[in-house]
């Protein structure tokens, strides 16, 4: 489905406002019953027969409202259902492919704020305001052309009453499209910050400052009580202005039909029904401003969504990469997180194929960096990084990761079983490949030792395992994803000593196999025997070499593994 069809209305849309519609005009007929009551009373013929056509005909006319109603509303609801949807099935696939960069904190707030509630309100378009509207403008112009019936000037004055919604409106517009986007932005940068709240909530208690201590959420909440106001406060005097000229057409109506009811040209019940229908028009009239004002409003929605459908993915070929080997090489590679703060800076290095290579350096330093760039994560604003001799600048960052398993710090678990959690490596593998992955990642142990075993749900994000235990099913993935390069962020250091060793006794499993390795180590005794040790500082490689070379130069490494071999000490 191309990106601006997931926003088309469909048939059951159109059911739902042609429901509507009709519903509100037989609504407007209830009128005319009344005008024909009102006619039998004055002329003295209104008598038991009447009054039993009449009640049957308004007793038919509202069960037939019913069932219009109940249909279109049901329509209308799964129309907007369907489209909604739509919009957030092709929002996902398109969120995977917008490149990583752009998910910073604000922007993150504003990809929830527009999945969910801009997308909510998209639906209130299409299941309400729409229907609503066409509702009462096809009952108004039903009152009007009534009333003109009756008495031409009469139907004139309601007419006009009613346009005075055009200049009533481009006012509203103007206040809506002034502070309604900022409204809408505000309320992005709350849904930010709340996320962050809750995500943040174990590390706010500690320090105590949860709930009313929070700055950044009472701020945020404050903005957006200060914005609501100023909306309100902007657009609330147009809609009362108009509402109150809207309204002088009542008595104009009654005084205009006057002098034709006293010269006899008006019968005594067609002048009562005029007088009486100004004061319906006009409520109808007040309906429709506000809600074409709520709907401009709500179309700032709209807006949102086609702006993140319209954000560039990721550019590549999505053709397969089938390098012949697995050696990757950085040549003269640039990287900035931050224009202007770069990371890495001309960094080159050759990591071989089949081959164990570490990455050491100070914390900050751009070992992470590196391993993003392999795995695409992020495109280098400068220099190639090729895999087996060809160049992945051009290649889809989903080939790239067919290549590649990593096994970094922040292991991410979706709430759903151990065993589906691990699957997600490689979806079609049988239980017992996950089971054996998961004896060679140390892992098999614990989950049996659980009361459903490997069909125990881990919880949001994991949350009802240990951190061991996490990294662990984390290696197991690597192991059964069995892919030919592995890059591997050590983090080992904030386990207690039971679950560092397992996790230590799973990564020494998952060297075991022939794969290109690139492994962060944050203690340097780990990569002793590593076939090449890179030492990055000042964003590039400042020394490579074994460990007994780089020992032999005495110069950062060196540095490196005394200080810490005085500390092991
Ligand atoms: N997503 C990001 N946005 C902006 N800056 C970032 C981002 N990730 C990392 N940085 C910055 O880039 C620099 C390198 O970070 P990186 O995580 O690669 O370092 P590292 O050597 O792996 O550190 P550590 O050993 O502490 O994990 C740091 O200054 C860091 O603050």
């Amino acid at each position: 489905m191309r990106e601006h069809d997931v926003l088309k209305k469909n048939k059951n849309f159109y059911i739902g406002v042609g429901g509507t519609v009709l519903e509100g005009l037989l609504s407007g007929s209830l009128f005319l019953l009344l005008y024909s009551v009102m006619q039998f009373l004055w002329a003295g013929q209104f008598d038991l027969n009447r009054v039993l056509m009449l009640t049957g005909a308004i007793a038919g006319i509202f069960l037939l409202r019913i069932l219009i109603y109940s249909y279109g509303y049901t329509k209308a609801q799964i129309g907007g259902a369907e489209v909604s949807q739509n919009i957030r099935l092709f929002m996902g696939d398109h969120l995977k492919r917008i490149p990583l960069s752009r998910f910073t904190q604000g922007q993150t707030g504003d990809y929830i704020n527009t999945i969910t509630s801009d997308v909510n309100n998209y639906e209130k378009i299409l299941t309400h305001k729409i229907g609503d509207l066409a509702k009462n403008f096809a009952l108004s112009i039903m009152l009007i052309v009534f009333v003109m019936t009756i008495y031409v000037p009469a139907g004139l004055i309601l007419l006009a009453a009613d346009l005075l919604l055009i200049p009533g409106l481009w006012l509203s517009f103007r206040m809506v499209k002034k502070y309604g986007k900022e409204k809408n932005d505000i309320c992005a940068e709350n849904v930010s910050s709340i996320v962050e709240y809750v995500s943040g909530i174990q590390t706010f208690r500690a320090y105590g400052v949860g709930g009313l201590k929070n700055k950044t959420v009472i701020s945020a909440m404050r903005d957006f009580c200060r914005i609501s106001f100023v909306y309100e406060a902007k657009v609330l005097p147009v809609g009362a202005g108009l509402g109150i000229l809207i309204w002088l057409s009542c008595p104009l109506v009654i005084w205009t039909a006057y002098a034709p009811w006293a010269a006899g040209a008006i019968d005594t019940v067609s002048y009562l029904l005029v007088c009486m229908l100004p004061l319906f028009c006009s409520k109808l009239a007040n309906a429709i401003f506000v809600d074409l004002t709520s709907y401009k409003n709500l179309m700032i929605s709209k807006g949102k969504i086609l702006g993140v459908m319209d954000e560039p993915e990721e550019s590549g070929s999505m053709e397969a990469l089938r390098p012949a080997t697995h050696e990757i090489i950085f040549d003269h590679v640039d990287f900035a997180y931050v224009p202007g703060e770069p990371v890495l800076k001309q960094a080159s290095f050759t990591v071989p194929d089949q081959k164990l290579t570490a990455i050491v350096g100070d914390s900050g330093s751009g070992k992470s960096t590196i391993l993003n760039l392999i795995a695409k994560y992020y495109e280098p604003a400068g220099g190639v990084i090729s895999i087996g001799g060809k160049p992945i600048n051009h290649v889809a960052a989903e080939r790239v990761l067919e290549q590649v398993s990593m096994v970094d710090q922040d292991v991410f678990l979706f709430d759903d079983t151990i065993r589906d959690n691990i699957r997600h490596a490689r979806p079609g593998a049988s239980d017992a490949e996950i089971e054996a992955a998961c004896r060679e990642a140390n892992c098999d142990g614990f989950i049996r030792r659980l009361e459903k075993g490997y069909d125990t749900p881990t919880g949001e994000n994991g949350n009802l395992l240990s951190g061991g235990e996490r990294q662990r099913l984390s290696i197991a993935r690597a192991i059964l994803k069995d892919s030919p390069i592995l890059l591997l962020d050590e983090a080992t250091a904030s386990l207690d000593i039971e679950n560092e060793l397992a996790v230590k006794q799973a990564i020494a499993n998952l060297l075991k196999a022939k794969k290109t390795v690139v492994m962060i180590a944050h203690t340097l005794s780990i990569v002793k025997n590593a076939d090449q040790i890179l030492v990055v500082a000042d964003g590039t490689i400042k020394e490579s070499g074994t460990h007994e070379e780089l020992l032999a130069m005495n110069g950062k490494y060196a540095a490196m593994w005394n200080a810490e071999q005085k500390i092991t000490v």
